[in-house]
């Protein structure tokens, strides 16, 4: 079976999952009958490229190589460029949308246009971006529901770390009383960083350089990003209806170097928690900086790893950890989100 993928919003994500792509083209279609062809790429700065017969993703490579952008893509017969993200969205022959624009968790744009422009276009969608899920799930999961097609977005949470996928299918039957964990890598990798003694810049330097941070690195260090996990997480899993301005929120800014160097003296780890709780289906979130002894677990997860526990009537505590951002490890996310679609697209 062949899916034809539209990629919006081209940054460190959109690049890692077209490198995944290329890599396991012949694994994905001998293991899982899965043809995967980037027909169009649509970015605001680096320019759009769409072929109906799919791109050559040796050229787009070459093409950024070159300075960044799509522009030296090569014009062969049937090549269009310069369509916007909507244009490509809803006027070119892809039936999954991937849409990796930047996150806004205020205003959930551009992406919830872009989202709405797909679904309406009874094309797939599949995300990383948080904005859409966090500002709008219900009314785009309906709208999804309405066109006969599907809205995945495993990457928002805990990048290619199965966060939503593994409670939605595996932990059916439970009753989950309380979401909680490590859900930031940037600030997880931060906290790390300075515990080691580097200084709060550097180590903020250090995880935008490796593509953890968000392009603004505010919603990370204020706690949003976290925020907006926790609202995805609730609404997602427990069929909660919060908004951003229901979690009590602060980050990491006050944390100051003395702090760390306290903590590490009374064998303590700050770090940045996120939690659920789910009383009789009253559900709260709450995201705050937590000193924990060094003998917790969670005092143990280190740099850009995450961790989730989820407390189950049934099956007790059960504990997921890996990445919680990184480029290779969200494209993997959306990779796993497009093996997922049904089998019969459209
Ligand atoms: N990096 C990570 O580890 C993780 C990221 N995510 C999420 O995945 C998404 C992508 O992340 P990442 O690749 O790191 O982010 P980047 O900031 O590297 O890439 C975002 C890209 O979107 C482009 N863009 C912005 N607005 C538009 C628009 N209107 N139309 C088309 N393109 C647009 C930007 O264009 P340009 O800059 O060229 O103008 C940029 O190239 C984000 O929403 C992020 O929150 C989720 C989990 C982990
Ligand atoms: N900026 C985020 C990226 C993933 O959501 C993080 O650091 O966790």
């Amino acid at each position: 079976m062949e899916q034809k993928v539209a990629i919006i919003g081209f940054g460190g994500v959109g690049q890692g999952f077209l490198t995944i792509v290329e890599q396991k083209k012949k694994q994905l279609e001998e293991q899982y009958n899965r043809k995967i062809t980037i027909v169009s790429i649509a970015d605001l700065y680096k320019g759009s490229v769409h072929h109906d017969d799919g791109l050559s993703l040796q050229d787009v490579k070459a093409s950024l190589d070159i300075d960044g952008t799509l522009h030296h893509y090569p014009k062969r017969a049937g090549t269009i460029v310069g369509l916007s993200a909507v244009e490509t969205i809803q006027k070119t022959n892809a039936d999954v949308i991937v849409e990796l624009t930047f996150t806004d968790v205020v205003t959930g744009e551009p992406a919830i246009t872009h989202t709405k422009a797909a679904l309406q276009a009874k094309k797939h969608v599949v995300m990383t971006n948080k904005g859409p899920i966090v500002k709008a799930y219900n009314e785009l999961k309906q709208l999804a529901d309405e066109n006969g097609v599907s809205l995945l977005f495993e990457g928002t949470v805990m990048s290619g770390t199965p966060a939503l996928r593994m409670p939605l299918e595996t932990l059916k039957g439970n009753d989950i009383t309380k979401i909680s964990g490590i859900f930031n890598g940037t600030t997880n990798y931060m906290l790390t960083a300075m515990a080691s003694g580097r200084s709060y810049s550097e180590s903020l330097e250090e995880a935008k350089e490796k593509g953890y941070a968000e392009a603004d690195p505010t919603n990370d260090v204020e706690g949003y990003d976290v925020q907006g996990k926790v609202v995805i997480l609730a609404n997602v899993l427990l069929g909660a209806n919060l908004t951003r301005e229901d979690v009590p929120t602060t980050g990491i800014t006050n944390i100051q170097q003395e702090d760390i160097r306290k903590a590490t003296e009374q064998q303590q780890v700050w770090k940045l928690l996120g939690t659920i709780t789910n009383e009789q289906g009253i559900v709260k979130g709450e995201v705050k900086p937590v000193l924990l002894n060094k003998t917790n677990p969670l005092a143990q997860i280190e740099g850009a790893t995450n961790a989730v526990t989820y407390s189950c009537d049934l099956s007790g505590e059960i504990t997921l950890i890996g990445a919680g951002a990184g480029i290779s490890e969200t494209g993997f996310a959306v990779l796993i989100d497009i093996l997922s679609l049904p089998k019969t697209t459209r």
